[in-house]
């Protein structure tokens, strides 16, 4: 599938900066947009647009004065979401808010509420939010196995993944191309019960047939996201694709894919001759859809602030996260 150009002029840039402000109990505050604005009745982040000459965090201080009526000190970066809407491309900057001055109060008439984090997902929110929700509550790495080499090193790759989930994976994809069916059947077999005891979540790489078996998730390689038109396991176990356009992202968003993979963001030894893409091109992929999107390609752990601030949930990573 082809890239299509954005519709959107830069001139329709709009930068938003919100903040996450989160209570001593980690509820969350979130407010509903009113009538005969944009997008009224949705719930969001507080906060509003930028003004010209203002920095994210004077913006956000003065927002939340306005809408507020409390004085808050601005903590660090959570996410910076670009995402296309019909009649603009939206920046927003979500920052962390543990600490104000002052009793919460909708100052122009908006209803607010405290959510327990888990309860977010049960709240309609704008496109852009659906990631910010995600990156409240979903893993900011996720491990993709490399190969054993040999049957001889199935143990120490057990180990090794072990090793990964003590470190504080709780995301992972085992994918062992070249393996034969028995083989794969046991090491995977193995994988989850290391992860179920971890309450790591485990998707299997291409194969649809293993991971129904055993009631586990389905990591699509794009080939294999390409040729279908609905989600291929039921929608309790998770469902991920590897994409590297915009029509393949929408098709993983169209299909029910709970998120996605892009890159390879930086040149990678395991797709030699591939050159990276770049976050900027990162971020012009991940505007086209509201999925989570972990980025790619020559990643690890020092990565993921950079990460978070072009709209990614994350990092994937072989070798970044294989111990
Ligand atoms: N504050 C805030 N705005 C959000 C969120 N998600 C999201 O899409 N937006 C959009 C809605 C608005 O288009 C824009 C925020 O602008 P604003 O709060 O100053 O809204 P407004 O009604 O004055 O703006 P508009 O109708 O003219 O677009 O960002 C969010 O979580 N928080």
């Amino acid at each position: 599938m082809n890239d299509s150009p954005s519709p959107i002029p830069d001139s329709r840039r709009v930068e938003v900066v919100a903040g996450a402000i989160t209570d001593a109990r980690g509820r969350v505050l979130l407010a509903r947009r009113t009538e005969g604005r944009d997008l009224a009745g949705l719930w969001e982040f507080p906060g509003g647009k930028r003004e010209p000459g203002e920095s994210p965090e004077q913006a956000l201080v003065r927002e939340l004065r306005e809408e507020l009526g409390i004085e808050v000190r601005v903590g660090p970066p959570l996410i910076a979401v670009a995402q296309q809407y019909p009649d603009k491309r939206l920046r927003l900057d979500v920052r962390s808010v543990t600490r104000w001055r002052g009793t919460p109060r909708g100052h122009e008439g908006q209803a607010l509420a405290w959510v327990p984090r888990d309860k977010l997902p049960g709240y309609a929110m704008p496109p852009a939010d659906q990631p910010v929700v995600a990156a409240l509550l979903q893993p900011d790495r996720y491990l993709v196995t490399p190969v054993p080499a040999s049957p001889a090193d199935d143990d120490a790759w057990l180990d090794r993944l072990r090793g990964a989930l003590r470190n504080g994976v709780s995301r992972v994809q085992v994918r062992l191309p070249g393996v034969d069916v028995a083989r794969r059947r046991a090491l995977v077999t193995a994988a989850a019960m290391d992860c179920a005891r971890a309450g790591a979540e485990l998707l299997v790489n291409g194969d649809a047939a293993l991971a129904q078996d055993l009631g586990l998730g389905l990591h699509l390689p794009a080939a294999q996201l390409r040729g279908l038109a609905e989600r291929p396991v039921a929608a309790e176990v998770p469902l991920a694709a590897s994409c590297h356009d915009a029509g393949e992202l929408r098709l993983a968003e169209a299909i029910g894919c709970d998120f996605a993979v892009v890159g390879p963001v930086r040149a990678t030894p395991t797709h030699p001759g591939a050159p990276g893409i770049g976050w900027a091109a990162f971020e012009a992929l991940r505007e086209h859809v509201s999925l989570p999107v972990y980025a790619i390609g020559g990643l690890g752990l020092d990565d993921i602030a950079q990460a978070r601030s072009h709209g990614a949930q994350g990092i994937a990573a072989i070798r970044g996260l294989w111990p």
